[in-house]
């Protein structure tokens, strides 16, 4: 199936070579806005901002005013807004009822181009967060990461299909490879969900056995890979100074 290309602020995911995103994970305010520099001299095409490491994310009058700074600092780069719940590789752990008001925080700010919603909470507040994210414009990468291993290839598929059903714009799964096979697994499980699927996929097959996944996804079928400019957010993530001339290397023509 041929999908749509989803647009994010000025670059389209899902057309031509993978995306770069570079996470930013700092703890204050200033920790945060000093990676803005080195990160802009890197050029990526999207900057994730990981408010789970932020010290003051359940406080929406000071996560609003950050995210509004970082969004004036960023310039023109595109901005993904992320919480990633301690289940599943991330800082902090929430209630299921915080988690949400934290994405609703982020959404009343106004200063995100793209939100993270994590497909495994109840199925009601996932559509809801999602139909508010779409009502003010905001394009919606649904996720689910697995830390200690990679499903069976069926069980990846099903879990990308089921985050299109649930409205995300594009859907990502990141996994945690044991073995050669699992990172084929995901490579598989990736080309057979872009010949499925109306919307953009995002996957990679994490640590060291998995970097191949982070640099072939213009031959796999992902839409974005994530690179660093100083800390990494996940294991396995490439210096993004190496990264893009590996993108272009593996360029389709
Ligand atoms: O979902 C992802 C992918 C990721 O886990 C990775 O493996 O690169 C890094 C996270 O910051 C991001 O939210």
């Amino acid at each position: 199936m041929k999908q749509p290309v989803v647009k994010l602020r000025n670059i389209e995911l899902g057309s031509g070579r993978p995306k770069i995103a570079v996470p930013i994970t700092g703890k204050t305010t200033a920790d945060i806005l000093a990676a803005v520099d080195p990160i802009k001299a890197a050029k990526p095409d999207v900057v994730e901002w990981r408010i789970d490491f932020y010290e003051d994310v359940t406080t929406a009058a000071k996560l609003q005013a950050t995210g509004q700074q970082l969004r004036a600092a960023l310039g023109d780069i595109a901005l993904l807004t992320t919480f990633r719940t301690q289940g599943e590789g991330g800082e902090l752990a929430l209630s299921d009822a915080d988690y949400f008001q934290v994405c609703r925080d982020v959404l009343a700010g106004d200063f995100t181009d793209a939100l993270d919603v994590e497909r495994y909470h109840a199925e009601a507040a996932v559509q809801e967060i999602v139909a508010a994210a779409h009502d003010k414009s905001v394009v919606v990468i649904m996720s689910n990461h697995d830390f200690d291993k990679t499903p069976a290839q069926a069980d990846i598929v099903e879990r990308l299909t089921s985050m299109v059903a649930l409205g995300a714009d594009v859907a990502k799964m990141a996994v945690m490879p044991q073995s050669v096979d699992d990172v084929l697994t995901l490579l598989t499980a990736t080309n057979i969900s872009r010949e499925k699927l109306s919307q953009p996929v995002i996957t990679m097959s994490m640590g060291d056995l998995g970097k191949v996944s982070r640099m072939a996804g213009e031959v796999f079928g992902s839409c974005l890979s994530f690179a660093t400019v100083g800390a990494a957010s996940a294991p396995g993530q490439i210096a993004l100074d190496h990264l893009r001339p590996e993108l272009e290397d593996l360029k389709l023509n």
